[in-house]
């Protein structure tokens, strides 16, 4: 194991009865990496998670957390993370400083320790201003960071986040991804389940995508988006009226495929439309049709993620 590889899992097997969940999947991540298992329902995430997390055996290969088995020495592989969701036991007549003071005491600290913790939290997650009200008063999104900063007490060098932002809306989930980014700033190494394309292509240094138990793809979100092969034009026409038109021209010149949303048109290049690009913005302009915006650049994640997973769940 070279010296920076926190997490090491090796060709890990798990059947529940005749239904294979998670098929020979293996990967490394680094300290301070942020590593995204993503995948569709049903792929297996959840139990490559629950295997990480010691709380299930899987049939056949290994898993070490900072070195350690988590079969053969579950007890130490157990205090290297720290998982969220798994804070049921949040008492919601209590404030959010005394919640984390009574999670700190729990975690060995004594009073003084637990406070100055509990207020380093609240700043670090924004929560200072709502800090002595009762969780009945808080939002969804502020319930998650709380449950952020309650798995965070122990200062776990290794970080499990299942769905992290799964039900949040956009403002909220931008807040979490900070304080998930300004978490590996201070050197956690953090593994999380998502679903949603988007935060693994904004969070995750690299991505394994899992379909079917198996891994199918691993890399960054660039060296995915490679995988996809070509380019995309994308094209944001000014005037509503004349999106119809503009889609058209596209099509007829490109010959390709047309992906129209909200005023954009995106077209998937192929490496010969490559060079008819200049005729779309030529006979555009020509039909007096003028564009806002225009690129050419590497694909979103989604066609990465259904290219490798289409039709097979
Ligand atoms: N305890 C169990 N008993 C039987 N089958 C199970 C059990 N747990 C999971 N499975 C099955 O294993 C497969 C993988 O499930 P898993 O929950 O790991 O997927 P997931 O990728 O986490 O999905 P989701 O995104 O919906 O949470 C599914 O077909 C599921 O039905």
């Amino acid at each position: 194991m070279s010296d920076d590889t926190v997490i090491k899992v090796m060709n890990i097997k798990k059947q529940f009865r005749n239904k294979v969940a998670v098929n020979d999947v293996s990967f490394d991540i680094k300290k301070g990496e942020i590593f995204g298992l993503l995948g569709p329902n049903g792929a297996g995430k959840t139990t490559i998670l629950r295997m990480m997390t010691t709380l299930l055996r899987q049939d056949a290969g290994k898993v070490s957390l900072n070195g350690f088995d988590t079969l053969t020495q579950s007890r130490l592989a157990r205090q290297q993370f720290s998982i969220t969701g798994q804070t049921a036991a949040i008492d919601q007549d209590l404030t959010a400083r005394e919640n984390l003071m009574i999670f700190g005491k729990l975690n060995g600290l004594n009073r003084t320790a637990a406070l100055s913790r509990a207020t380093e939290l609240l700043t670090d997650f924004d929560l200072t201003n709502s800090a002595d009200q009762t969780l009945a008063t808080f939002s969804g999104g502020m319930r998650r960071r709380l449950d952020l900063a309650i798995s965070l007490i122990g200062k776990p060098t290794i970080l499990f986040l299942d769905e992290p932002t799964t039900g949040l809306d956009p403002r909220t989930r931008m807040q979490m991804w900070h304080a998930i980014q300004k978490l590996v700033a201070g050197g956690s190494t953090v593994l999380l389940t998502t679903q949603y394309l988007e935060e693994a292509d904004h969070l995750a240094d690299r991505i394994a995508l899992i379909d079917h138990g198996k891994m199918v793809a691993m890399g960054t979100p660039s060296e995915l988006k490679k995988q996809v092969g070509g380019m995309q034009l994308r094209i944001e026409v000014a005037d509503s009226q004349q999106f119809d038109q503009a889609q058209t021209i596209a099509q007829a010149t490109l010959r390709l495929p047309v992906n129209v949303n909200d005023r954009i048109l995106t077209v998937l290049l192929d490496p010969t439309s490559m060079s008819q690009v200049p005729h779309v913005l030529q006979q555009l302009q020509s039909s007096k049709i003028p564009i806002s915006n225009f690129a050419i650049e590497t694909p979103p994640l989604d066609d990465v993620f259904l290219k490798m997973t289409a039709g097979k769940n």
